[in-house]
Order: C-alpha cells, then structure tokens, then sequence
C-alpha cells in the first residue's frame, strides 16, 4: 500500500469518506461513483479520486467504487480494523460524558482506566470503569499495555499528565485540555480544542455580519 508521506488533509479527510461510506452500507448501498460522492461530502470528484489514489485507488473505471470494500479498506487504513486500549484522566463534566458514551468503545476504543486527582471522585464508577487515583496510573498503564492516555483536565496540570502517560509506555495522546504539550517526537497527540473551533464559528458569523 503505498500510503508513505500522505499529507496531513487527506488524512484529515479520511474519516468523512468513511462515515459516509458507513452510512451507505448500513442503507445497503453497494455502490457509489466519485461523482456522488462528491455530493454527499463536498469534495470534488476529482478531489476524492486523488484521495484515494495515494492509497492504491480502488475504484474501476466506469462502475465506481464498491461501498463495502472501500469501507473495509479505509478501515484498515485509518486502523480501526483492530481494538485500542485507553485510560481517561478528569472523571469531571467533559470525562464523563467521554467515558459513557458508546460510540468510542463501539469503533474499537476501550476504555480500561480512569483516573482523577479528586478523592472525591475516585472510587466511583463509570461504565463499570473504576475511577482510581492519579498513583495508580503509571503501574496500570504498564500491566494493562495501554496505548492511548485521554486527558480531559483543565490546562493546569496537563503537561504532568502527558509526561506521565509517555513514561507509562503511552504513545498516543487524545487532548481536551486547551493546551499545547510538549511530548517526544515518536508520540503523536491529537488535540480536540473545543474553544477554539467555537472561536472559529464566532469569527465566521461576524464575517458575515
Ligand atoms: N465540559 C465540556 O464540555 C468542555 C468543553 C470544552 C473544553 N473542555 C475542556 O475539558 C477539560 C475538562 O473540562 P470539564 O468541564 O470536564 O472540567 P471538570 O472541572 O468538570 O472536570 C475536570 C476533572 O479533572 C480532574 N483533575 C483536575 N486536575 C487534575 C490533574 N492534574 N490530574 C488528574 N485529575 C485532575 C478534576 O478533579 C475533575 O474531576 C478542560 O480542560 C476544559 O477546558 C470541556
């Protein structure tokens, strides 16, 4: 598969493609042109083959691409044809919500561990997850061989987290907390800065004012 130095906006783009590819199979859809497709994720036609011809290309001239192999496929190339083991840290509002919902664990992303500094909060469960204490983390992490660490604390204290899940053995990082970490260059974070993109809508409404 020649998937080496793919940019960064195709794999941004990666995920729509198969949300839309799901969608299509769930609604027994076998096939799709690049044409329709284009339709349904506002990419150009032209935009989608390119896409995916850094993958190999999977469509056929003529018929288009088949749904359900395409599917299968960019499961694969987005890795989630295999399960993820995780630990969440902040058991507060946005941790919660993250840990109870179903989708994530559903897309193969379980989460074992939770952790909080809050005695108060510690011992409760969630989803049948014990929250423990920020002590445990380390340990749990390497006997439960745990890949990914999400933080969703404030800012203060985050950076520790991080320096923490990477000594851990962690080499990927799903970021809540409205700040930049610093982390060696073989562990990759994903931000989710919820602020920010509210700041874009903010910006983008009074353009239009
Ligand atoms: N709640 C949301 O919908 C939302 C939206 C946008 C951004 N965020 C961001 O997500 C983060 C969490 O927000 P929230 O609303 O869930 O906050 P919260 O106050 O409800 O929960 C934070 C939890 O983290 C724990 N915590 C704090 N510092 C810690 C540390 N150093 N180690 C371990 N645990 C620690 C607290 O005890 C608490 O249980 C924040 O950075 C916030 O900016 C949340």
């Amino acid at each position: 598969m020649k998937n080496k130095n793919v940019s960064m906006a195709v794999i941004r783009r990666l995920p729509k493609y198969y949300r839309y590819l799901s969608e299509l199979l769930e609604n027994d859809i076998k096939r799709i042109s690049s044409k329709e497709l284009s339709k349904l994720t506002d990419f150009t036609a032209s935009q989608i083959r390119q896409d995916l011809n850094n993958f190999g290309g999977f469509g056929q001239q003529g018929y288009g691409y088949n749904v359900e192999d395409l599917q299968r496929e960019l499961g694969k190339i987005l890795g989630l044809d295999k399960t993820y083991r995780a630990v969440l840290i902040g058991a507060g509002n946005l941790g919660q919500a993250i840990a109870n919902y179903r989708g994530f664990s559903d897309s193969g992303f379980e989460i074992l561990g939770i952790f909080d500094k809050n005695p108060k909060v510690t011992g409760k469960k969630l989803r049948d997850v014990e929250v423990k204490a920020m002590e445990d983390m380390g340990d749990f992490i390497k006997e439960n061989d745990i890949e990914i660490g999400i933080i969703c604390t404030p800012k203060e204290g985050s950076q520790e987290i991080a320096d923490t899940l990477v000594e851990s053995g962690v080499t990927g990082i799903w970021n809540f907390a409205p700040a930049d970490l610093k982390v060696p260059e073989n562990i990759t974070v994903e931000d989710v800065h919820l602020n920010e993109s509210l700041f874009t809508l903010s910006y983008l409404l009074k353009e239009k004012k």
